[in-house]
């Protein structure tokens, strides 16, 4: 399944004629080298397995780059090798398994047009035939090597009067096709080039998908990260409605390199900048991307989201999303998805070390014995069994940290705005200030909205007992910092500890400018509420995978601006809809299906206040005029296809 941003480049007519395509085996139509894969299989349970196939795999690489002769490279490969007959059977069954993906993923279009397809190969055709064959390529139309027998089946060599075992074998082995119309050869090695390079051949692709040689990449007509590409750019029919690797993802502020790797692992193009860019520098760099990965530092604003003309989706590798304008994303059918509960035990952690630490006046203390300083004293320090913990903002984090905090002996009050299921002993406050009026300490664990700005300002913090202390984990605007100054250096608050910050630095390399540096019994941190190896892999993951799912089914479970909807599996092709909540465009997506005689499968409906997301599955049959149709329908924000 693959989505088609622009519908009209979708199921395209074969270009006529087609041009004949000459596809190398090895690492091309494979993942792999049959040559080195023989030897593993040859030599198991060899002493010297490792060492021989490394020194096979080395002569591989020598020959398909250029740097030695095709015809040395082989033979030293075979007198390396202790192959023998039965061994074949088994690494054809190997090789069956290591298709290329995009290879296997495009079957039918081998299995449409066997006529025009030569597999060329310095391989051998023992193991390359019966592979070959389950795409519908006959044994006629592969060129390769033979392998030489002794009595005993032990492979001996090659057969020296096939044109494939000399240098320029596949040059030779192309004059004598002779093939009329257009030539194009598709490969990882040197070898390949070289038939463009004698001029029979129109053009050469450089297939990267399984490995990519600088040498034969500078060569090429073009680069091709999959099969798919080749078929898009020829428009050809295909698979998926769009080449994977034609979807760039721009991820920012260091997540863990996990996310990276799964959206590589999709075929997705993977760009990062460290750090955070600023609104100027990202609307710079949003053009063309598909999917943005930010975390809580970047603001992704309406001007900069004006700027995204091929955003799809934006992954916050975070909870917090109000750096993220989600109205005017969704407003441009661009899907939100953060990581809600992934680092919630880590801020918990950090939170109740905290309360530990400036119950015992640590920050102060500590700093004191760097110095040289010996200050035994029990002043001003308190266990924190028995003492009132008051959490504002009774969500993932609040609520975890209740159960924690019960656990070490602390009575917990609470406030939230919303109705929340208290647990344990948790008592709930009906106001903010008769939490603050009460508590020993108060953690701040509110959302980043807006209007929880300045939440906790001078009047909220005269409201604190004397002596109590404040912790704000959640998000830098909560606190008017400034007051929080005045009431530590007044002596009215008794400490406090502060993870985020109304300004914070954008990388390592800028300074921290703050009211509070400096003040006693303060514990300042760099925003690290979350940043824990556990958390960061889990979140490195969480997101991309849900990201891959929406862009894969249509699935927005978990966004945090787009109607969820958690579909079942989709049924052949399915129309993804987006569309401005207005009456009525339900109505006029159905008639266009039913004007056109569409049989629907399946359709699922969500709404919010600004957009409607509707997903219809239909079968196999319908023509383009039915998708330009499905466009032009008044309201569309956006639409896609899965085929
Ligand atoms: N320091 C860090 O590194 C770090 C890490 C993770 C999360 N966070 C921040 O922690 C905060 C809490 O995260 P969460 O996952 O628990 O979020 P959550 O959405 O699960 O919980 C937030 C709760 O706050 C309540 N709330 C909102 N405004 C309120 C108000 N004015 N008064 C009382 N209650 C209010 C909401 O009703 C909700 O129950 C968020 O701001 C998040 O961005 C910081
Ligand atoms: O929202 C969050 O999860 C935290 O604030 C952590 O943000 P960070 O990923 O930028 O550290």
């Amino acid at each position: 399944m693959g989505f088609v941003p622009d519908i009209t480049a979708a199921m395209p007519q074969p270009t006529t004629p087609l041009p004949y395509l000459i596809i190398d085996f090895d690492s091309t139509f494979t993942q792999v080298e049959g040559l080195d894969e023989l030897a593993d299989i040859a030599l198991q349970g060899h002493p010297d397995r490792e060492k021989v196939v490394g020194e096979i795999r080395a002569l591989t690489d020598r020959g398909m780059s250029g740097s030695l002769s095709f015809s040395e490279s082989l033979q030293q490969r075979l007198a390396l090798l202790p192959a023998r007959r039965e061994h074949l059977p088994v690494l054809v069954e190997q090789l069956k398994g290591k298709v290329s993906e995009s290879i296997v993923r495009n079957r039918s279009f081998f299995e449409r047009f066997p006529g025009r397809v030569y597999i060329v190969s310095s391989g051998f055709r023992e193991f390359i035939e019966p592979v070959v064959a389950d795409f519908g390529i006959q044994a006629d139309h592969v060129l390769a090597n033979t392998f030489t027998f002794d009595q005993d089946g032990r492979i001996t060599g090659f057969d020296p009067d096939n044109v494939l075992s000399r240098d320029g074998g596949k040059i030779l082995q192309l004059r004598e096709l002779d093939l009329s119309g257009d030539v194009y050869v598709l490969g990882d090695g040197y070898t390949d080039y070289q038939i463009r390079e004698a001029g029979l051949a129109n053009r050469f692709y450089a297939f990267t998908e399984n490995i990519s040689r600088e040498a034969v990449v500078a060569r090429a007509d073009e680069v091709l990260p999959s099969f798919d590409e080749f078929l898009y750019q020829n428009k050809l029919p295909m698979t998926l409605s769009y080449p994977k690797n034609r979807i760039k993802v721009l991820l920012l502020e260091n997540p863990d390199v996990r996310a990276a790797e799964l959206f590589r692992a999709e075929g997705y193009q993977v760009d990062s900048v460290p750090g955070g860019l600023d609104e100027e520098e990202l609307m710079e760099r949003i053009e063309g991307v598909s999917i943005l990965g930010i975390r809580s530092k970047t603001q992704v604003t309406q001007r900069v989201l004006d700027k995204a003309n091929r955003l799809i989706a934006i992954g916050a590798f975070c909870i917090g999303t109000n750096q993220i304008d989600l109205t005017e994303a969704m407003k441009r059918g661009v899907a939100v998805f953060n990581a809600p509960f992934s680092n919630t035990r880590s801020v918990v952690e950090l939170a109740l070390g905290e309360i530990i630490m400036l119950a015992r006046r640590i920050p102060e203390k500590s700093p004191k014995m760097h110095a040289g300083e010996w200050d035994k004293s029990a002043k001003g320090s308190f266990e924190i069994r028995g003492k009132k913990l008051g959490i504002v903002g009774y969500g993932n984090i609040g609520s975890q940290l209740s159960v924690v905090a019960e656990a070490v002996g602390m009575q917990v009050l609470y406030y939230d705005v919303a109705e929340k299921l208290q647990l344990g002993n948790a008592v709930r406050c009906r106001t903010l200030p008769e939490l603050l009026q009460q508590a020993d300490i108060v953690t701040l664990h509110v959302d980043g909205r807006k209007d929880n700005t300045n939440l906790i300002g001078a009047a909220e913090l005269a409201m604190m007992k004397p002596g109590a202390i404040l912790l704000n984990n959640a998000r830098g605007h909560v606190v008017d910092v400034p007051a929080l100054a005045a009431a530590l250096r007044s002596g009215h608050l008794g400490g406090a500890a502060v993870d985020v910050f109304p300004y914070e630095p954008k990388t390592n390399d800028e300074g921290f400018e703050s009211e509070l540096r400096g003040l006693p019994n303060v514990l300042l941190t760099p925003h690290i509420g979350g940043s824990t190896a556990e958390a960061q892999r889990n979140i490195a993951e969480f997101v991309p995978e849900r990201i891959m799912q929406y862009i894969n089914t249509g699935n927005t479970q978990q966004s945090v601006n787009f109607p969820n909807i958690q579909l079942p599996t989709q049924q052949a092709h399915r129309l993804i809809h987006i569309h401005a909540n207005v009456p009525g465009v339900l109505a006029r997506i159905n008639n266009v299906l039913a004007a056109h005689h569409v049989n629907i499968l399946g359709q699922y409906l969500k709404t919010n206040e600004q957009i409607g997301y509707v997903i219809t599955d239909i079968n196999q049959e319908y023509d383009q005029e039915v998708i330009k149709a499905l466009r032009e329908v008044e309201h569309t924000i956006k639409f896609r296809v899965l085929y």
